[in-house]
């Protein structure tokens, strides 16, 4: 298995990420070592000013961090999941919080300072610094860098391409018309990325100067040989998808009620993020129907499917979801999350991400048909 875990825990992790504040909230409790989220519920009156703490509530989650260090959240969450998709595992990283929290700080960070490069960055060293290490290996890559922008796609390495459109086919998802772009060094790949950094859509707004106005995906495709002979082998070919999610956005907190582009962009990504939550709320109440049961290592692992017609017109509504359905439903290995604990008026929107973290851990066997699927057409020989 990868990075040696039990087979049990394979699925979504969840990773909050707190972003320090000088106005840290009385009401949220961090404890680090059941890495559990305390939250005070309040008694509120007609919406008004909370009067009095009722009861608590507990999320627990995979790892909490409260840290401006770069390196300590990439090698707590990032750094196994690199491995796994070196491995040829499909994998998916998502930065995932409220406006403002520090999603893009997460993943990008600042890339003129080496101590302050975000995920992105240190997934590509990690990538070439193995790939170097074992010249046999034959690793090949390509880039893909896409932008989700008020329900359109956008192509960050090619602005001339035009007419995305996604294709599903056997179960393989692809975006028809964006650049795939070979790299064979760091320093081409870090080029790329900060190319497609400078096409992305941001605004100056009253919580985040440089806010996102946009979903981004940006995708490292893996092609490697596996195989004792030159002449005969099989080829892995696994994904890596770095997803930056805008942030929900309250029209009067960020003060882009009162028209113009800057509501139209809000307005947008609210709603594809309220899509999302929709469709991954439906999926966990679907029933699991299981087809199936493998053994793996020893392991009893039951196969599932999932009835994905009653919700097909929700899926094609929403293109980020569908972008990385494979991803998603290969082997979705982390989910990122960022919270700002900052005080009072943040408090509704911090619990309702941290109530969305607790049934995402939920998802768990609902990937396991694709990821049989993907492994007997990369022919893994750990399937049976
Ligand atoms: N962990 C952190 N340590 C230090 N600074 C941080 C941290 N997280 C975020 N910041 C800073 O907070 C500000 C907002 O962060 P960022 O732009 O990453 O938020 P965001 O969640 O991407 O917001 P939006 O949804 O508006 O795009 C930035 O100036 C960033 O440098």
């Amino acid at each position: 298995m990868p990075s040696g875990e039990p087979l049990s825990s394979i699925g979504i992790k969840v990773h909050v990420r707190i972003r320090p504040t000088a106005k840290p909230s009385p009401m949220f409790h961090i404890e680090d070592q059941t890495n559990t989220v305390l939250i005070d519920l309040l008694k509120q009156n007609g919406g008004g000013a909370p009067e009095s703490f009722v009861d608590q509530i507990a999320f627990s989650v995979n790892s909490i961090t409260q840290s401006t260090d770069q390196s300590e959240v990439y090698e707590s969450c990032g750094r196994a999941l690199v491995k796994d998709f070196l491995e040829g595992y499909n994998a998916t990283f998502i930065a995932y919080g409220q406006v403002g929290s520090g999603k893009t700080y997460t993943m990008a960070g600042d890339m003129k300072v080496n101590a302050h490069r975000g995920f992105i960055a240190r997934a590509i060293h990690q990538i070439f610094e193995e790939k170097e290490a074992d010249p046999g290996s034959g690793i090949v890559l390509y880039i893909s860098y896409l932008e989700i922008y008020q329900e359109g796609m956008y192509d960050l390495l090619n602005q001339r391409s035009k007419d995305l459109m996604i294709i599903e086919e056997s179960g393989y998802v692809y975006i028809r018309g964006l650049a795939k772009i070979p790299v064979e060094t760091e320093a081409q790949a870090l080029m790329c990325f900060s190319e497609g950094e400078k096409q992305r859509s941001y605004a100056c707004h009253q919580i985040n100067q440089v806010s996102s106005r946009s979903h981004t995906i940006f995708t490292l495709c893996m092609e490697k040989r596996v195989g004792r002979f030159k002449t005969e082998y099989d080829t892995v070919v696994a994904k890596l998808n770095l997803v930056d999610l805008a942030g929900f956005e309250r029209l009067k907190k960020t003060n882009t009620s009162t028209g113009g582009r800057m509501r139209v962009e809000a307005c947008s990504i609210n709603k594809s993020l309220c899509l999302l939550e929709q469709i991954k709320a439906s999926r966990f109440a679907q029933r699991l129907k299981v087809l199936r049961t493998f053994s793996i290592h020893n392991k009893k692992i039951d196969c599932c499917v999932l009835n994905e017609r009653r919700h097909a017109q929700e899926i094609a509504n929403l293109q980020q979801e569908l972008a990385l359905k494979d991803a998603l439903q290969g082997r979705p290995g982390l989910s990122f999350d960022d919270l700002t604990l900052e005080n009072y008026s943040l408090y509704s929107r911090s619990l309702k991400y941290l109530c969305e973290l607790n049934w995402k851990k939920c998802l768990v066997n609902m990937d396991w048909l694709n990821q049989l699927k993907n492994h007997k057409k990369q022919n893994l020989v750990w399937v049976n």
